[in-house]
């Protein structure tokens, strides 16, 4: 199965542009989602979450308190160093189960920290989304309801795009301007041709 990472930083339009593919019939792994289902439901995860912020990490219907996490770790690497060290491994082994599974020329997985991770070395290809950084930061603020900090604080602990740039082999730009449908239907094509080539 022929394997591409999808990424951008916070606001990008990753999970946007990732709607589109699957309208295309491409199943699309989201990996920040498997993170948080994984903190829920696997015990293994879940206990190593509760040793590095105690208890109050769940309320009392075990679900995940996000905000009380997001509140200590973009403010504390070391303990954001932590958590991802618990999450990323997680994450890769449910993304491997389930590309198995899938029967489509190509799969997608759509992580937020692809190359953070390294992750997207386990990869054939790798797209990467971008987008002005105050469309994103706006963009954030309105979906979330959060403060300019608050964004700021993610984009701080992310790669910076240039970086990012050295590592992708596809480009979407979602500026205001260009549209995404063209872009994802050009890579959409040139993706299919790679697949029966390999
Ligand atoms: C801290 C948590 C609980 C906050 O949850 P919340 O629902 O507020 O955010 P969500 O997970 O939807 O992420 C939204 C965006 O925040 C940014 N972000 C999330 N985790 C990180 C991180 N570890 N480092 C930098 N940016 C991050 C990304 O741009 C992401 O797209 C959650 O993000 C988390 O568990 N993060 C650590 C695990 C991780 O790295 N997940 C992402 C890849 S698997
Ligand atoms: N081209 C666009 N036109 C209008 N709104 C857009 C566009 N692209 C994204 N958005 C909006 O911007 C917000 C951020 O987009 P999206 O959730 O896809 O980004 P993301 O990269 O997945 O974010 P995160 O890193 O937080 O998971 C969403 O509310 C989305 O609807």
């Amino acid at each position: 199965m022929m394997k591409v990472g999808i990424t951008g930083g916070i606001g990008s339009g990753k999970t946007t542009v990732c709607k589109l593919f699957e309208l295309l019939g491409i199943p699309v792994f989201y990996a920040d989602t498997a993170g948080k289902e994984l903190m829920v439901h696997n015990l293994g995860v879940k206990k190593a979450v509760v040793n590095l912020f105690g208890e109050a990490a769940y309320f009392l219907d075990a679900s995940l308190n996000r905000k009380y996490i997001a509140d200590i770790v973009f403010k504390d690497e070391q303990k954001l160093n932590a958590l991802n060290a618990i999450i990323h491994p997680a994450v890769k082994d449910a993304f491997l189960i389930w590309s198995e599974k899938q029967k489509t020329p190509y799969v997608l997985k759509e992580a937020a920290l692809l190359f953070e991770s390294k992750s997207y070395l386990d990869n054939d290809y790798n797209i990467l989304v971008s987008s002005p950084v105050e469309l994103r930061i706006k963009r954030v603020m309105e979906r979330d309801q959060t403060s300019r900090e608050k964004v700021l604080e993610r984009i701080e602990k992310q790669l910076p795009e240039d970086e990012k740039e050295k590592l992708a082999d596809f480009f979407i730009l979602n500026n205001e301007e260009l549209h995404l449908i063209p872009q994802v239907l050009k890579i959409h094509q040139q993706l299919v041709l790679l697949a029966q080539q390999k």
